[in-house]
């Protein structure tokens, strides 16, 4: 496995359709920090996240990890908050305490109330049928909070008229929903700033059919 010695581009290792990826893609991307991408298939032979090689590099069998610095870091809020607090170039969380409450609580929200539900690992117990309707249930349930949250803390974006790391875990999760064919019409705040952000160059890049891992007929 490659890893990252200190003053070395950061390596992330990533799925082309992977949320959580794609929120640390988003945070790289936004503060400008060059970075190579090491494609972990989640599917390939039964899914390259649980080789013994990769198992040494994410004990969770998951992506992202980002060596940085030297490092191997885990956990995509984990990381993002790592780059914020080393590269503070383009501030992705509020200089306001409440407001960088607000950022984290719609972070949490999507990121252990939402995502984990409807991750891989947990679609394949859940199995066959079931796997829409169960997806499309934690969604929504998860999303009528979002959208709650949302309407006392959203400005353009998420918290306020400023990219935060709320915004980097919230549009990889409307791709989501939109993959479970979600009905999102009950969601007029979290559609707004999707749209907002679509044709954001940062978030374009980061997008999963601009990977390098995206399969050629669904990459742009
Ligand atoms: N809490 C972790 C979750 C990571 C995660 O669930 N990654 C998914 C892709 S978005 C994954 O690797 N799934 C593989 C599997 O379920 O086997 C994070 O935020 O980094």
């Amino acid at each position: 496995m490659v890893d990252a010695t200190e003053n070395d581009k950061p390596v992330l290792y990533s799925y082309w359709r992977s949320s959580c990826s794609w929120r640390v893609r988003i945070a790289l991307n936004l503060k400008e920090i060059p970075y190579d991408i090491k494609a972990v298939s989640l599917i390939k032979g039964g899914g390259e996240q649980h080789c013994n090689e990769y198992r040494e590099v994410n004990p969770m069998e998951q992506v992202p990890s980002l060596c940085i610095d030297g490092h191997t870091l885990v956990e995509s809020l984990s990381i993002m908050h790592y780059l914020e607090e080393t590269r503070p170039q383009r501030p992705l969380m509020p200089q306001n305490c409440l407001k960088r409450a607000k950022v984290r609580e719609i972070c949490e929200v999507i990121s252990s109330g939402i995502q984990p539900l409807q991750n891989l690992i947990v679609l394949i117990y859940v199995g066959g049928e079931k796997k829409k309707e169960w997806s499309q249930h934690w969604i929504t349930r998860g999303f009528r909070a979002v959208e709650k949250l949302l309407s006392t803390t959203a400005g353009k974006y998420c918290v306020g008229d400023e990219i935060t790391l709320a915004d980097c875990c919230l549009v990889p999760q409307v791709f989501n929903a939109r993959r479970f064919h979600v009905d999102l019409r009950p969601f007029p705040i979290i559609l707004r700033i999707d749209r907002e952000l679509e044709n954001h160059p940062a978030f374009r890049a980061a997008h999963p059919s601009s990977q390098p891992d995206c399969p050629p007929e669904i990459a742009k």
